[in-house]
C-alpha cells in the first residue's frame, strides 16, 4: 500500500511538500516509498525517499547507519544525498537521482 495513497494524502502537507513537488513513484523498499520529485524552486529532480517512522520502530539503527554512510560517500556509483528533512510522522531523505 503506497504512504501516499488517498487515505494518507494529508501526509503531503509536510515541510517536503511546500518545497518538493512530487511527480510519481520511483519504487517502494521495505520502510519506504521512493517519489520523483521536482525542487519547486531550483527546478531540479530528485529522488525523495519517504521513510515511515512507524514502520521502522526498532530499525532505527540500521537508518542511522544508512544514513551516516550517504552523508560521507561520494561515489559516482553511489547517490548523493542533498539533505534530509525530518517530519513528526516521515523522514525523507533527498537524494540525487
Ligand atoms: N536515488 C534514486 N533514484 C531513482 N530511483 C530510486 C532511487 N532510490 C531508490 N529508487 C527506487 O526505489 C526503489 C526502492 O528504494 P529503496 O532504497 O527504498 O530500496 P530498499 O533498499 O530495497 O528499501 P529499504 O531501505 O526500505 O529496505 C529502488 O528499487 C529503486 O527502484
Amino acid at each position: 500500500m503506497p504512504l501516499f495513497g488517498k487515505k494518507k494524502f494529508d501526509e503531503r502537507s509536510s515541510e517536503m511538500t511546500r518545497r518538493f513537488m512530487v511527480k510519481e513513484t520511483l519504487g517502494t523498499g521495505a520502510f519506504s516509498e521512493v517519489l520523483l520529485a521536482e525542487d519547486r524552486e531550483t527546478h531540479a529532480m530528485v529522488a525523495v525517499k519517504c521513510i515511515d517512522k512507524k514502520a521502522l520502530k526498532g530499525k532505527e539503527e540500521t537508518l542511522e547507519n544508512e544514513i551516516q554512510i550517504l552523508r560521507r560517500v561520494k561515489h559516482p556509483n553511489i547517490v548523493h544525498l542533498h539533505e534530509i528533512i525530518d517530519s513528526k510522522s516521515h523522514l525523507y531523505l533527498v537524494m540525487e537521482l
